[in-house]
Protein backbone atom coordinates (compact mmCIF):
# COMPACT_ATOMS: atom_id res chain seq x y z
CA UNK A 1 0.00 0.00 0.00
CA UNK A 2 2.51 2.52 -1.29
CA UNK A 3 0.07 5.59 -0.87
CA UNK A 4 1.48 9.34 0.38
CA UNK A 5 -1.21 10.86 1.95
CA UNK A 6 -2.05 14.68 3.38
CA UNK A 7 -4.20 14.88 6.75
CA UNK A 8 -5.80 18.31 7.36
CA UNK A 9 -7.44 18.10 10.88
CA UNK A 10 -4.71 15.37 12.00
CA UNK A 11 -4.99 16.03 15.52
CA UNK A 12 -8.85 15.52 15.77
CA UNK A 13 -10.97 12.25 16.34
CA UNK A 14 -10.93 11.53 12.30
CA UNK A 15 -7.27 12.60 11.97
CA UNK A 16 -5.71 10.87 15.43
CA UNK A 17 -7.98 7.28 13.83
CA UNK A 18 -6.63 8.24 10.30
CA UNK A 19 -3.18 8.05 11.23
CA UNK A 20 -3.50 4.40 13.17
CA UNK A 21 -4.56 3.12 9.80
CA UNK A 22 -1.87 4.55 8.22
CA UNK A 23 0.64 3.05 10.64
CA UNK A 24 -1.36 -0.35 10.00
CA UNK A 25 -0.84 -0.30 6.17
CA UNK A 26 2.21 1.75 5.95
CA UNK A 27 1.18 4.97 4.35
CA UNK A 28 3.41 7.67 4.02
CA UNK A 29 2.10 10.46 5.87
CA UNK A 30 3.09 13.92 3.57
CA UNK A 31 1.68 16.48 5.18
CA UNK A 32 -0.14 16.92 8.76
CA UNK A 33 -2.19 20.13 9.66
CA UNK A 34 -3.94 21.34 12.72
CA UNK A 35 -6.19 24.38 13.89
CA UNK A 36 -4.18 25.34 17.28
CA UNK A 37 -3.15 21.60 19.09
CA UNK A 38 0.23 22.47 19.26
CA UNK A 39 1.61 19.88 21.74
CA UNK A 40 -0.49 17.41 19.52
CA UNK A 41 0.60 18.20 16.45
CA UNK A 42 4.61 17.87 17.39
CA UNK A 43 4.29 14.74 18.93
CA UNK A 44 2.75 14.00 15.75
CA UNK A 45 5.48 15.90 13.26
CA UNK A 46 8.31 13.59 15.19
CA UNK A 47 6.49 10.37 14.83
CA UNK A 48 5.19 10.71 11.09
CA UNK A 49 8.18 12.66 9.96
CA UNK A 50 6.29 14.59 7.41
CA UNK A 51 7.36 16.91 4.97
CA UNK A 52 5.45 19.78 5.61
CA UNK A 53 3.06 20.82 8.63
CA UNK A 54 0.40 23.05 9.02
CA UNK A 55 -0.55 25.44 12.28
CA UNK A 56 -3.64 27.22 10.96
CA UNK A 57 -3.95 29.90 14.11
CA UNK A 58 -1.05 31.99 12.93
CA UNK A 59 -0.96 32.88 16.80
CA UNK A 60 0.84 29.48 17.72
CA UNK A 61 2.93 29.20 15.01
CA UNK A 62 6.39 30.75 16.26
CA UNK A 63 5.77 28.31 19.47
CA UNK A 64 5.19 24.95 17.06
CA UNK A 65 7.96 26.33 15.09
CA UNK A 66 10.87 26.47 18.10
CA UNK A 67 9.25 23.10 19.60
CA UNK A 68 10.16 21.15 16.00
CA UNK A 69 13.44 23.43 14.88
CA UNK A 70 15.41 20.25 15.03
CA UNK A 71 13.10 18.67 12.73
CA UNK A 72 13.26 18.78 8.90
CA UNK A 73 9.73 19.66 8.21
CA UNK A 74 8.28 22.74 6.21
CA UNK A 75 6.02 24.46 8.74
CA UNK A 76 3.44 27.02 7.56
CA UNK A 77 0.52 28.97 8.72
CA UNK A 78 -2.76 29.91 7.97
CA UNK A 79 -5.42 28.93 4.83
CA UNK A 80 -2.77 29.65 2.67
CA UNK A 81 -0.67 27.43 4.20
CA UNK A 82 -3.75 24.65 4.84
CA UNK A 83 -4.43 25.15 0.94
CA UNK A 84 -0.58 24.18 -0.16
CA UNK A 85 -1.38 21.42 1.97
CA UNK A 86 -4.17 20.47 0.39
CA UNK A 87 -2.67 20.44 -3.38
CA UNK A 88 0.85 18.99 -2.37
CA UNK A 89 2.67 16.76 -5.65
CA UNK A 90 3.88 14.39 -3.45
CA UNK A 91 0.20 13.20 -1.90
CA UNK A 92 -1.82 10.89 -3.60
CA UNK A 93 -4.96 11.69 -1.50
CA UNK A 94 -5.65 14.43 0.76
CA UNK A 95 -7.97 13.30 3.83
CA UNK A 96 -10.09 15.93 4.99
CA UNK A 97 -10.60 16.53 8.40
CA UNK A 98 -11.23 19.44 9.27
CA UNK A 99 -14.02 20.60 11.35
CA UNK A 100 -16.24 22.78 9.79
CA UNK A 101 -16.68 25.12 6.46
CA UNK A 102 -13.42 26.24 6.59
CA UNK A 103 -12.59 23.07 5.00
CA UNK A 104 -14.59 24.57 1.65
CA UNK A 105 -11.34 26.22 0.15
CA UNK A 106 -9.00 23.18 0.79
CA UNK A 107 -11.65 20.96 -0.96
CA UNK A 108 -11.37 22.97 -3.93
CA UNK A 109 -7.87 23.66 -4.00
CA UNK A 110 -7.35 19.98 -3.72
CA UNK A 111 -9.74 19.06 -6.75
CA UNK A 112 -8.00 21.76 -8.55
CA UNK A 113 -4.46 20.32 -8.52
CA UNK A 114 -6.23 17.14 -8.94
CA UNK A 115 -5.84 15.01 -5.99
CA UNK A 116 -8.31 12.53 -4.91
CA UNK A 117 -10.03 13.17 -1.72
CA UNK A 118 -11.13 11.12 1.56
CA UNK A 119 -13.78 13.39 2.70
CA UNK A 120 -15.06 13.35 6.11
CA UNK A 121 -15.28 17.41 6.54
CA UNK A 122 -19.17 17.23 5.76
CA UNK A 123 -19.81 21.12 5.72
CA UNK A 124 -18.12 21.47 2.69
CA UNK A 125 -20.67 19.89 0.90
CA UNK A 126 -23.67 21.50 2.83
CA UNK A 127 -22.24 24.74 1.88
CA UNK A 128 -20.46 24.02 -1.18
CA UNK A 129 -21.76 20.74 -2.95
CA UNK A 130 -22.75 22.11 -5.85
CA UNK A 131 -19.43 23.74 -6.64
CA UNK A 132 -17.52 21.00 -5.28
CA UNK A 133 -18.97 18.11 -6.93
CA UNK A 134 -19.06 20.00 -10.25
CA UNK A 135 -15.60 20.48 -10.24
CA UNK A 136 -14.49 17.26 -9.29
CA UNK A 137 -16.21 15.99 -12.10
CA UNK A 138 -14.65 18.37 -14.33
CA UNK A 139 -11.50 17.84 -12.87
CA UNK A 140 -11.95 14.28 -12.86
CA UNK A 141 -10.90 13.67 -9.03
CA UNK A 142 -12.50 11.00 -6.97
CA UNK A 143 -14.38 12.33 -3.84
CA UNK A 144 -14.16 9.14 -1.13
CA UNK A 145 -16.72 9.85 1.79
CA UNK A 146 -15.30 8.92 5.17
CA UNK A 147 -18.45 9.81 7.09
CA UNK A 148 -19.62 6.37 8.00
CA UNK A 149 -23.49 6.54 6.32
CA UNK A 150 -21.86 7.87 2.92
CA UNK A 151 -18.92 5.03 2.89
CA UNK A 152 -21.98 2.73 4.00
CA UNK A 153 -23.87 3.75 1.02
CA UNK A 154 -20.91 4.13 -1.21
CA UNK A 155 -19.66 0.67 -0.62
CA UNK A 156 -23.52 -0.79 -1.17
CA UNK A 157 -23.39 1.35 -4.40
CA UNK A 158 -19.96 -0.70 -5.77
CA UNK A 159 -21.19 -3.52 -8.38
CA UNK A 160 -24.52 -2.28 -9.22
CA UNK A 161 -25.77 0.25 -11.63
CA UNK A 162 -26.67 3.58 -10.19
CA UNK A 163 -29.15 4.06 -12.76
CA UNK A 164 -31.22 1.48 -11.17
CA UNK A 165 -30.93 2.44 -7.40
CA UNK A 166 -34.29 3.75 -6.23
CA UNK A 167 -33.31 5.46 -2.82
CA UNK A 168 -31.23 5.22 -0.01
CA UNK A 169 -32.19 4.83 3.45
CA UNK A 170 -29.83 6.92 5.55
CA UNK A 171 -29.30 5.44 9.49
CA UNK A 172 -29.18 7.81 12.70
CA UNK A 173 -28.64 7.01 16.04
CA UNK A 174 -31.07 9.62 17.37
CA UNK A 175 -28.00 10.80 19.53
CA UNK A 176 -28.56 11.13 23.11
CA UNK A 177 -32.17 12.58 23.44
CA UNK A 178 -33.79 10.45 21.01
CA UNK A 179 -37.64 9.54 22.35
CA UNK A 180 -37.64 12.99 24.38
CA UNK A 181 -40.32 15.60 24.01
CA UNK A 182 -39.57 19.12 23.31
CA UNK A 183 -40.13 20.41 26.90
CA UNK A 184 -37.47 18.04 28.00
CA UNK A 185 -34.91 19.43 25.51
CA UNK A 186 -35.11 22.81 27.38
CA UNK A 187 -33.39 21.07 30.15
CA UNK A 188 -30.60 19.21 29.41
CA UNK A 189 -26.78 19.72 29.99
CA UNK A 190 -23.68 20.07 27.63
CA UNK A 191 -22.52 17.32 29.72
CA UNK A 192 -25.53 15.13 28.83
CA UNK A 193 -24.81 16.82 24.85
CA UNK A 194 -21.82 15.61 24.51
CA UNK A 195 -22.18 11.93 26.00
CA UNK A 196 -22.90 10.43 22.59
CA UNK A 197 -24.72 7.14 22.89
CA UNK A 198 -22.34 4.54 20.44
CA UNK A 199 -19.73 7.60 18.57
CA UNK A 200 -16.34 8.88 20.32
CA UNK A 201 -16.33 11.90 18.40
CA UNK A 202 -15.23 15.78 18.09
CA UNK A 203 -17.31 18.14 20.21
CA UNK A 204 -19.18 19.49 17.12
CA UNK A 205 -20.33 16.65 15.67
CA UNK A 206 -21.05 15.05 19.20
CA UNK A 207 -23.58 18.09 19.49
CA UNK A 208 -24.52 17.77 15.83
CA UNK A 209 -25.53 14.09 16.56
CA UNK A 210 -27.77 15.55 20.00
CA UNK A 211 -29.71 18.11 18.29
CA UNK A 212 -29.71 15.76 14.76
CA UNK A 213 -28.09 18.47 12.40
CA UNK A 214 -25.38 15.99 11.88
CA UNK A 215 -28.64 14.14 10.15
CA UNK A 216 -29.63 16.62 8.19
CA UNK A 217 -26.23 17.53 7.16
CA UNK A 218 -25.55 14.60 5.96
CA UNK A 219 -28.92 14.21 3.86
CA UNK A 220 -27.62 17.39 2.41
CA UNK A 221 -24.22 15.29 1.92
CA UNK A 222 -25.83 12.23 0.16
CA UNK A 223 -27.66 14.32 -2.13
CA UNK A 224 -24.72 15.85 -3.47
CA UNK A 225 -22.23 12.81 -3.50
CA UNK A 226 -24.91 10.65 -4.92
CA UNK A 227 -27.03 12.78 -6.90
CA UNK A 228 -30.72 12.03 -5.43
CA UNK A 229 -33.40 13.89 -4.77
CA UNK A 230 -34.58 14.41 -1.46
CA UNK A 231 -37.46 12.19 -1.82
CA UNK A 232 -34.99 10.13 -2.50
CA UNK A 233 -33.46 9.61 1.26
CA UNK A 234 -35.16 8.38 3.90
CA UNK A 235 -33.52 8.85 7.18
CA UNK A 236 -34.15 5.77 9.56
CA UNK A 237 -33.32 5.82 13.43
CA UNK A 238 -31.24 2.55 14.63
CA UNK A 239 -30.15 2.97 17.70
CA UNK A 240 -27.24 0.84 17.46
CA UNK A 241 -25.25 2.24 14.70
CA UNK A 242 -24.40 -1.21 13.19
CA UNK A 243 -26.41 -0.88 9.94
CA UNK A 244 -24.44 2.12 8.95
CA UNK A 245 -26.98 2.90 5.74
CA UNK A 246 -28.17 0.88 2.95
CA UNK A 247 -29.36 1.31 -0.88
CA UNK A 248 -32.75 0.22 -2.33
CA UNK A 249 -32.88 -0.76 -5.67
CA UNK A 250 -35.55 -1.08 -8.39
CA UNK A 251 -36.06 -4.39 -7.75
CA UNK A 252 -37.17 -4.10 -4.20
CA UNK A 253 -33.85 -5.80 -3.05
CA UNK A 254 -31.90 -3.82 -0.20
CA UNK A 255 -28.66 -3.87 0.18
CA UNK A 256 -26.67 -2.22 3.87
CA UNK A 257 -23.87 -2.76 5.10
CA UNK A 258 -22.84 -3.39 8.76
CA UNK A 259 -19.80 -3.27 11.15
CA UNK A 260 -19.30 -2.18 14.51
CA UNK A 261 -19.65 0.98 15.29
CA UNK A 262 -15.91 2.75 14.24
CA UNK A 263 -14.50 5.08 12.05
CA UNK A 264 -11.47 3.52 11.22
CA UNK A 265 -13.28 1.20 9.19
CA UNK A 266 -14.70 3.91 6.47
CA UNK A 267 -11.61 5.67 6.97
CA UNK A 268 -9.37 3.07 5.36
CA UNK A 269 -11.79 1.93 2.81
CA UNK A 270 -11.44 5.60 1.53
CA UNK A 271 -7.99 5.50 1.98
CA UNK A 272 -7.57 1.97 0.55
CA UNK A 273 -10.13 1.52 -2.11
CA UNK A 274 -11.09 -0.84 -3.85
CA UNK A 275 -8.50 -3.04 -1.23
CA UNK A 276 -10.42 -4.53 1.66
CA UNK A 277 -7.90 -5.56 4.48
CA UNK A 278 -7.46 -6.53 7.73
CA UNK A 279 -8.51 -3.17 9.80
CA UNK A 280 -7.49 -2.00 13.42
CA UNK A 281 -10.91 -2.30 14.55
CA UNK A 282 -13.11 -5.05 16.21
CA UNK A 283 -15.17 -7.72 14.79
CA UNK A 284 -18.94 -7.29 14.47
CA UNK A 285 -21.02 -9.85 16.24
CA UNK A 286 -24.71 -9.63 15.63
CA UNK A 287 -25.93 -12.38 18.10
CA UNK A 288 -23.97 -10.34 21.22
CA UNK A 289 -26.41 -7.17 19.82
CA UNK A 290 -29.24 -9.96 19.41
CA UNK A 291 -31.99 -6.82 18.49
CA UNK A 292 -31.65 -4.04 15.97
CA UNK A 293 -34.21 -1.49 16.14
CA UNK A 294 -35.49 0.70 13.09
CA UNK A 295 -38.10 3.62 14.32
CA UNK A 296 -38.77 6.78 12.59
CA UNK A 297 -37.11 10.49 13.52
CA UNK A 298 -39.07 13.30 15.49
CA UNK A 299 -39.19 15.70 12.48
CA UNK A 300 -41.29 17.97 15.05
CA UNK A 301 -39.22 18.01 18.49
CA UNK A 302 -35.51 18.17 16.40
CA UNK A 303 -35.98 21.25 14.40
CA UNK A 304 -32.92 21.19 13.13
CA UNK A 305 -33.09 17.95 10.74
CA UNK A 306 -36.26 19.61 9.40
CA UNK A 307 -34.67 22.47 9.24
CA UNK A 308 -31.44 21.18 7.17
CA UNK A 309 -34.00 19.15 4.63
CA UNK A 310 -36.18 22.45 4.16
CA UNK A 311 -33.01 23.81 3.07
CA UNK A 312 -31.90 21.63 0.82
CA UNK A 313 -35.51 21.63 -0.88
CA UNK A 314 -35.48 25.41 -1.31
CA UNK A 315 -31.56 25.24 -2.90
CA UNK A 316 -29.79 28.10 -3.49
CA UNK A 317 -28.21 29.53 -0.38
CA UNK A 318 -30.24 27.74 2.19
CA UNK A 319 -28.15 25.02 3.08
CA UNK A 320 -25.00 27.27 3.41
CA UNK A 321 -26.95 29.48 5.83
CA UNK A 322 -28.05 26.97 7.80
CA UNK A 323 -24.99 25.12 8.28
CA UNK A 324 -23.36 28.40 9.02
CA UNK A 325 -25.97 29.50 11.52
CA UNK A 326 -25.16 25.99 12.77
CA UNK A 327 -21.84 26.41 13.24
CA UNK A 328 -22.46 29.08 15.20
CA UNK A 329 -25.00 28.08 17.68
CA UNK A 330 -23.18 25.06 18.12
CA UNK A 331 -19.90 27.31 19.35
CA UNK A 332 -21.98 29.81 21.24
CA UNK A 333 -23.58 26.77 22.89
CA UNK A 334 -20.64 24.81 23.97
CA UNK A 335 -19.12 28.25 25.37
CA UNK A 336 -22.11 28.65 27.64
CA UNK A 337 -23.79 31.61 25.76
CA UNK A 338 -27.05 29.35 24.69
CA UNK A 339 -29.37 26.68 26.07
CA UNK A 340 -29.37 23.43 23.81
CA UNK A 341 -32.87 24.10 22.74
CA UNK A 342 -31.85 27.58 21.22
CA UNK A 343 -29.64 25.62 18.69
CA UNK A 344 -32.54 24.42 16.53
CA UNK A 345 -34.42 27.53 17.32
CA UNK A 346 -31.54 29.67 15.55
CA UNK A 347 -31.23 27.39 13.03
CA UNK A 348 -34.88 27.39 11.94
CA UNK A 349 -35.06 31.03 12.06
CA UNK A 350 -32.72 31.19 8.85
CA UNK A 351 -34.87 29.92 6.97
CA UNK A 352 -37.37 33.14 7.50
CA UNK A 353 -34.58 35.84 7.86
CA UNK A 354 -33.02 35.43 4.60
CA UNK A 355 -34.57 35.27 0.76
CA UNK A 356 -33.30 32.82 -1.79
CA UNK A 357 -29.94 33.71 -3.44
CA UNK A 358 -27.69 31.52 -5.81
CA UNK A 359 -24.61 30.03 -4.78
CA UNK A 360 -22.48 30.28 -8.24
CA UNK A 361 -18.84 31.01 -6.92
CA UNK A 362 -16.51 30.80 -3.42
CA UNK A 363 -17.21 34.36 -2.98
CA UNK A 364 -21.20 33.71 -2.78
CA UNK A 365 -20.77 30.60 -0.17
CA UNK A 366 -18.48 33.02 2.25
CA UNK A 367 -21.19 35.85 1.97
CA UNK A 368 -23.87 33.72 2.48
CA UNK A 369 -21.49 32.12 5.66
CA UNK A 370 -20.81 35.56 6.60
CA UNK A 371 -24.54 37.10 6.95
CA UNK A 372 -25.80 33.93 8.31
CA UNK A 373 -22.68 33.97 11.44
CA UNK A 374 -23.69 37.63 12.05
CA UNK A 375 -27.53 37.01 12.07
CA UNK A 376 -26.65 34.52 14.83
CA UNK A 377 -24.06 36.62 16.58
CA UNK A 378 -26.39 39.58 17.00
CA UNK A 379 -29.20 36.94 18.11
CA UNK A 380 -27.25 35.97 21.07
CA UNK A 381 -26.12 39.52 21.68
CA UNK A 382 -29.71 40.68 22.03
CA UNK A 383 -30.88 38.08 24.55
N1 LIG B 1 -15.43 12.08 14.52
C1 LIG B 1 -16.15 11.28 13.77
O1 LIG B 1 -16.35 10.10 14.10
C2 LIG B 1 -16.75 11.79 12.50
C3 LIG B 1 -16.48 13.07 12.03
N2 LIG B 1 -16.99 13.49 10.83
C4 LIG B 1 -16.68 14.82 10.35
O2 LIG B 1 -15.26 14.95 10.27
C5 LIG B 1 -14.85 16.28 10.58
C6 LIG B 1 -13.89 16.23 11.75
O3 LIG B 1 -14.58 15.74 12.88
P1 LIG B 1 -13.81 15.34 14.21
O4 LIG B 1 -12.55 14.60 13.87
O5 LIG B 1 -14.81 14.68 15.08
O6 LIG B 1 -13.48 16.76 14.82
P2 LIG B 1 -12.41 17.13 15.94
O7 LIG B 1 -12.91 18.37 16.58
O8 LIG B 1 -12.11 15.95 16.78
O9 LIG B 1 -11.09 17.45 15.09
C7 LIG B 1 -11.03 18.52 14.21
C8 LIG B 1 -9.65 18.59 13.65
O10 LIG B 1 -9.57 19.63 12.70
C9 LIG B 1 -8.55 20.55 13.11
N3 LIG B 1 -8.96 21.86 12.60
C10 LIG B 1 -10.07 22.54 12.87
N4 LIG B 1 -10.09 23.69 12.17
C11 LIG B 1 -8.95 23.70 11.44
C12 LIG B 1 -8.37 24.62 10.54
N5 LIG B 1 -8.97 25.75 10.23
N6 LIG B 1 -7.18 24.30 9.98
C13 LIG B 1 -6.56 23.15 10.28
N7 LIG B 1 -7.05 22.24 11.13
C14 LIG B 1 -8.23 22.53 11.70
C15 LIG B 1 -8.47 20.42 14.60
O11 LIG B 1 -7.24 20.92 15.11
P3 LIG B 1 -7.07 21.28 16.68
O12 LIG B 1 -6.85 19.97 17.39
O13 LIG B 1 -5.86 22.13 16.71
O14 LIG B 1 -8.32 21.98 17.10
C16 LIG B 1 -8.58 18.90 14.70
O15 LIG B 1 -7.38 18.30 14.29
C17 LIG B 1 -16.15 17.05 10.87
O16 LIG B 1 -16.58 17.69 9.72
C18 LIG B 1 -17.14 15.96 11.25
O17 LIG B 1 -18.48 16.32 10.99
C19 LIG B 1 -17.78 12.68 10.07
C20 LIG B 1 -18.10 11.42 10.50
C21 LIG B 1 -17.64 10.90 11.76
C1 LIG C 1 -19.70 8.17 12.89
C2 LIG C 1 -20.48 9.04 12.01
O1 LIG C 1 -20.51 8.90 10.83
C3 LIG C 1 -21.27 10.10 12.65
O2 LIG C 1 -21.68 11.06 11.70
C4 LIG C 1 -22.43 9.41 13.23
O3 LIG C 1 -23.31 9.14 12.19
C5 LIG C 1 -23.08 10.21 14.26
O4 LIG C 1 -24.21 9.55 14.69
P1 LIG C 1 -25.70 10.04 14.52
O5 LIG C 1 -26.37 9.03 13.70
O6 LIG C 1 -26.12 10.10 15.96
O7 LIG C 1 -25.71 11.40 13.91
MN1 LIG D 1 -22.10 10.08 9.97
Amino acid sequence: MNKTVSILGSTGSIGTQSLEVCEKHGLRVAALAAHSSVEALEQQIRKYKPSYACIYNEDKYSDLKSRIGDMNVRLLTGMDGLCTLASLDEADIILNSVVGMVGLLPTLTAISAGKDIALANKETLVAGGELVMKAAADRGVRIYPVDSEHSAIFQCLQGNKRSQLSKIILTASGGPFFGRSYDELKTVTKAQALHHPNWDMGNKITIDSATLMNKGLEFIEAKWLFDLAPDQIEIVVHRQSVVHSAVEYNDYSVIAQLGVPDMKIPIQYALLYPDRVSCPTGRLSLTDYGKLTFEKPDYATFKCLSAAIEAIKRGGAYPCLVNSANEEAVRAFLHDEIEFIEIGEIVSSVLDKFDISDIRTYDDVMKSDKAAREYVRKHIEAK
